[in-house]
């Protein structure tokens, strides 16, 4: 028989219901008073040797790490390679051990007789004591499973599950779930208690930091946490189903599960914009997992941290895969022939021809490409290598399998010898190879000669390509029309030179430097010399080490002395070489708010992941990008082949049902196909629409946002204005954070766009001018329904124009 005891329903069938308010969290045994104080008496014991045992592997791992730093030193490069993988490690378990003091333990299991009927205790992380007895279950441990997955209608072998509550080492509460009462003893029965954890936690007041949600993660969230690591994943849910929170305990668990493959090569989450990084930058570590790079599309190209976008237009076409043919004919573009246009690939074209010393190419001049020719001017000398040798030379280069850079060499090194030639012709000299090399090597040594060869194949950063693409009309027709873009489409990419880097640049850097490749001959030269030097460096600090006795005690290896001598950071984590190193492939890729992404994005994401093993999270009808997902298939279907498996989260932990309503109303309207998610809270205040006289905006906003101050008590209000609005709210409350930076998760108020505001929460939220935010763009209605879907608690719609139909549910006042 199975029977529940608190206020929690199963979240894979109906949200959770409230608890009874006499009641709150209680169940319905008898001696419930007298039964919960032995309950948790009981259970503080439990965690009082836990703790203890936590600081005895604390201070475990403290002297381990000690020791392995004092290791080594002296015993040559394979000993310091070893010390510093056994610091790195104990570093990481001291860390874990020290991220787990809160919430150690939240929750026990109790199996019924037929599944062992053992009881097990549930937390951050697994502990045992000296003769390898289990203390403590990880939560991410497949024996921890059922605390998660247990239903009334299926409880996974279990009679029992209990929430413990606490307040940092104390017990100040027990909450539980009963699965089958036949099965309890008589003492069980006394000490049966309920809480709705789940519910107490979602009506704390918000922090500006997302939390982990180890103790109450449901059904459908458990889900898609411990779905397998091959494959993409795609997690789909309205506002506030978790998706994000899920996603992260998701990175945690594939840590814990296969850290082997995941440790060495790392996971990275994508999120939207540095402020959603941070806002969500504690839930990994309070997991005690750190070895996760958390990056937005805009900082995926190292060296570039772009966080500006671009005007919709120049989006659309930027995102479109047509973008990779679009670079790729900029790189051919730059591989050039005299007489011919720049870069055509075939026939000769009806530009001047080239040449590198100033002079005019070609003994005849410019008049045709038969006619053009290399000329360069040096020592006195006219050398000239005819355009039908320069293409050979460039058809050649081509042909190798190498990118761009690295093909240049096969190009410097003919052109030389052609130049070296003439030379030997006009000189009227024998030209033995010998002497051909010793005449090549002269004269890449001459400035003019450099130049003439960079004019036909230059050495190109993808941030010179793509910066002079985008800031040069003729090239941008010239290559946009090769690669068929239309007049419309390349007038829309052009830019100023220096404009800063967009979001959408990036995927267009990361696609030119896998076509210009690296050449990394100098960087290897420059290595070894490093290396040399660095011996020397270390020889002398021994010496250092030896001469004032540190040394001796241990503290200090001589290659950590060498390294702070030269300033250098100590050896990278896995997540700092990654986080690095364009090339750098991850084990697991999490990508949030993944709506947002253009096909280019996509392009750039999957080449760090070609195990093609994905978790992406997100909300189609939430898409604000024009350049952004409409269907998973159409932007993942090529990547995934047959492994893309959906799963769907239905249950909105966020907003409360009376919010819901309203954003319900906008979803119909503009995503009629997608299903609003149900609220786990029922009851909340009533959403409200204020008018106010455009003229009475500057007077009335400042008063109605000190009232949702006033209401929220502890918490954070978002106000959110269409962009183009902005500046001028934001002028109105001057006390608020006024830009999306990290600023506006500390702040009381902050003043967001919609798009800012992608993936936060607010306990209160202000829309103001809401007709024009859904008039603001193609994707206004869905900016409206996240707008509407910020919220915790309470929602203010301030209007000076009527309200959009969309919006009749809320009662207008007049303010
Ligand atoms: N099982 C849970 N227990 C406690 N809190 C939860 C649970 N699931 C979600 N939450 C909370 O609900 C809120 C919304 O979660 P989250 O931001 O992950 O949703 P989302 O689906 O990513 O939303 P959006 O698409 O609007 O950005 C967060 O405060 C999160 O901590």
């Amino acid at each position: 028989m199975e029977q529940r005891q608190d206020s929690r329903a199963d979240a894979r069938s109906a949200p959770p219901r409230q608890p009874s308010p006499s009641s709150p969290g209680h169940g319905t045994a008898p001696s419930c008073g007298s039964g919960r104080a032995a309950a948790v008496r009981a259970e503080q014991d439990r965690v009082d040797r836990l703790y203890a045992r936590l600081d005895v592997l604390r201070e475990r791992a403290g002297a381990a790490l000690t020791a392995a730093f004092a290791r080594g030193g002296t015993g040559g490069y394979a000993a310091l390679m070893e010390r510093e993988a056994a610091v790195a490690e104990q570093a990481a378990r001291a860390a874990r051990l020290s991220a787990v003091e809160n919430g150690l333990c939240f929750g026990r299991i109790d199996h019924d007789p037929d599944h062992g009927g053992d009881t097990l205790y549930i937390g951050r992380i697994g502990i045992r004591d000296d003769d390898h007895e289990s203390l403590l279950v990880d939560w991410r441990a497949p024996a921890a499973r059922p605390f998660y997955s247990a239903t009334p209608v299926s409880p996974d072998g279990l009679v029992r599950r209990r929430h413990l509550h606490m307040r940092d080492r104390t017990v100040t509460g027990v909450d539980d779930e009963v699965f089958d009462l036949d099965g309890l003893s008589d003492a069980d029965r006394r000490t049966l208690v309920g809480e709705a954890a789940l519910l107490a936690g979602l009506r704390r007041g918000r922090t500006g930091r997302m939390h982990d949600i180890v103790a109450t993660i449901q059904t459908e969230q458990d889900r898609v946490i411990r779905s397998g690591l091959a494959g993409v994943l795609v997690v789909q849910g309205g506002p506030g189903t978790g998706k994000t929170v899920a996603a992260l305990h998701r990175a945690a668990y594939l840590l814990y599960t296969h850290r082997n493959v995941l440790e060495r090569r790392g996971v990275l989450v994508v999120g939207p914009n540095p402020t959603f990084l941070r806002y969500i930058g504690e839930v990994l570590p309070s997991l005690g997992e750190t070895d996760v790079v958390l990056r937005t599309v805009g900082e995926l190209f190292p060296g570039v941290a772009a966080t500006a976008q671009d005007p919709p237009e120049a989006a659309v076409v930027k995102g479109s895969l047509r973008m990779a043919a679009v670079v790729e004919a900029a790189v051919a573009d730059r591989q050039r022939v005299p007489g011919e246009p720049g870069g055509a690939k075939s026939g000769p074209g009806c530009s001047g021809g080239r040449d590198g010393s100033g002079g005019r190419g070609g003994a005849g001049g410019p008049g045709g490409a038969a006619e053009s020719a290399l000329v360069v001017e040096t020592d006195g000398m006219r050398l000239r290598v005819p355009a039908a040798v320069c293409r050979a030379i460039r058809d050649r280069a081509r042909a190798l399998p190498l990118a761009h850079n690295l093909a240049r060499k096969l190009v410097v090194n003919r052109m030389l010898e052609a130049l070296a030639r003439d030379q030997a012709r006009q000189l009227d000299r024998p030209a033995d190879d010998a002497d051909l090399r010793y005449t090549a090597q002269a004269l890449w040594q001459e400035e003019p000669v450099r130049r003439a060869i960079d004019g036909l194949w230059p050495h190109l950063t993808p941030q010179r390509l793509v910066g002079e693409l985008l800031s040069d009309r003729a090239t941008l027709e010239r290559v946009g029309a090769r690669a068929g873009l239309t007049e419309g489409e390349r007038a829309a990419l052009h830019r100023p030179a220096g404009a800063p880097w967009t979001v959408g640049d990036v995927p267009l850097l990361d696609e030119a430097a896998e076509l210009l490749g690296v050449d990394n001959s100098a960087d290897l030269a420059a290595e070894r010399a490093e290396r040399r030097r660095r011996a020397d460096e270390e020889r002398y600090a021994q010496g250092v080490l030896e001469y004032t006795g540190l040394f001796e005690d241990g503290l200090m290896a001589a290659d950590t002395l060498a390294e702070r001598q030269r300033g250098a950071a100590p050896a990278a984590t896995t997540a700092e070489r990654a986080a690095a190193d364009r090339e750098w492939t991850y084990g697991h890729v999490i990508v949030d708010e993944a709506q947002e992404l253009s096909e280019m994005a996509w392009r750039a994401v999957m080449r760090r992941v070609p195990t093609r093993s994905l978790t992406v999270v997100g909300d189609t009808a939430q898409t604000g990008s024009p350049a952004g997902a409409r269907t998973w298939s159409a932007m993942l279907g090529r990547y995934a082949g047959g492994r893309l498996h959906e799963e769907r989260l239905l249950i909105n932990y966020r907003t409360p049902a009376p919010i819901m309503a309203v954003a319900a109303d906008v979803l119909a309207e503009v995503a009629p196909e997608q299903r609003v998610p149900e609220s786990v809270r029922a009851e909340g205040d009533p959403p409200r629409a204020v008018r106010v006289a455009a003229a009475d905006l500057p007077a009335r906003l400042p008063a109605l946002v000190a009232e949702e101050l006033a209401a929220i008590g502890e918490g954070r209000v978002a106000v959110i204005v269409p962009a183009r609005r902005h500046a001028e709210v934001a002028a109105l409350l001057p006390e608020a954070a006024a830009d999306a930076g990290p600023a506006a998760l500390d702040a009381a108020v902050a003043v967001l766009t919609p798009g800012q505001s992608k993936g936060l929460e607010f306990d209160a939220v202000v829309v103001v001018d809401p007709a024009a935010v859904a008039a603001s763009s193609a994707a206004g209605g869905r900016d409206l329904y996240v707008a509407i879907t910020r919220a915790t608690r309470r929602l203010t719609v301030v209007h000076e124009d009527p309200l959009p139909p969309m919006l009749r549910r809320l009662r207008e006042e007049w303010a």
